[in-house]
């Protein structure tokens, strides 16, 4: 038997950048947190310790602030890719390059004054190979919904330990966190980033709103199908959505009726419902959602 190396890769994680771009009075902010992982002719640094196919990753974290200021930080989708490609195109030893981004959302108090808004956070990314071929899956964690009826859930398997009382009227509340990815770009040519989320978030949030739910599964299907339906950049869609439980308070102690208007909003245990939906014809996902 022989040892051998297996998939590897090495880069920065949590490279955080806060871009302000100064248009006189008015500021603009891009606050972000940039990951990078590269693999390649990585053989000798894992077996004989030569670092000379090795791009250190304080490099890796330093080329982010300088394309940060050279570039900007436009769409995180056209930042990543910019990163991405050159990595891949500088460095004869790195074959493959991964970046991730996070964006979180500031809204606007002033011409130079922000606050950070919500939970929610934008996510992507993108895969560039020296082959030339990149993919690019987009996306948002953290988008908290709640529907305070339309929700039912009955009719489930009962064993011995079933003791959930069928619901025909519920609250159905998730964190909502999608990624989607676009279908393979031709050439350099890249979809509008920023209005394909818009469009996939709005979708997204009127399925969830829409959707006479009987389950948690088939409103994530239903939120699945809505995108593709709408926005032939995306051939798949996966979704995590916890089952962000609302149980009836017993109020009959006190003498009081409780016809759904007071819960109690449990953190711990929920479900966890996760699933992909995708194009029948969609093309290969190569290593875009490794
Ligand atoms: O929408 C739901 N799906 C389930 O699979 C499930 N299981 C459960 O206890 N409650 C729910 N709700």
């Amino acid at each position: 038997m022989t040892v051998v190396l297996g998939p590897n890769r090495y880069g920065k994680a949590e490279t955080r950048v806060v871009r302000v771009t100064r248009d006189g009075e008015v500021h603009h902010l891009k606050d972000c947190n940039v990951g990078v992982s590269l693999s390649g002719a990585m053989e000798d640094v894992h077996r004989s310790g030569s670092n000379a196919a090795v791009l250190p990753t304080d490099s890796q974290k330093n080329t982010v602030y300088a394309f940060a200021k050279k570039y900007g930080i436009g769409q995180i989708e056209e930042f990543a890719l910019l990163l991405a490609r050159h990595f891949v195109e500088s460095q004869p030893t790195i074959h493959h390059a991964r970046v991730v981004v996070e964006e979180y959302s500031w809204e606007r108090r002033g011409p130079h004054s922000f606050a950070r808004s919500g939970t929610e956070t934008r996510t992507c990314a993108v895969h560039h190979d020296r082959d030339g071929t990149s993919t690019v899956v987009s996306g948002l964690r953290d988008l908290v919904v709640l529907n305070s009826t339309g929700s039912e859930f009955h009719g489930f398997v009962q064993d011995e330990y079933t003791t959930l009382p069928p619901a025909t009227d519920r609250v159905l509340a998730t964190a909502v966190t999608a990624r989607w990815r676009h279908v393979p770009a031709a050439g350099q040519a890249q979809p509008d980033f920023g209005k394909s989320y818009d469009e996939v978030r709005r979708c997204l949030l009127e399925a969830f709103a829409g959707t006479h739910s009987l389950s948690l599964q088939q409103t994530l299907f239903a939120m699945g199908a809505r995108v593709l339906a709408e926005r032939e950049e995306i051939c798949e869609v996966r979704l995590e959505l916890p089952n962000k439980h609302h149980f009836l308070v017993d109020l009959s102690p006190f003498g009081l009726d409780n016809d759904n208007e007071v819960y109690f909003a449990a953190d711990r245990p929920y479900g966890l419902i996760e699933g992909t939906v995708l194009n029948d014809d969609a093309p290969d996902a190569g290593p875009a959602w490794d």
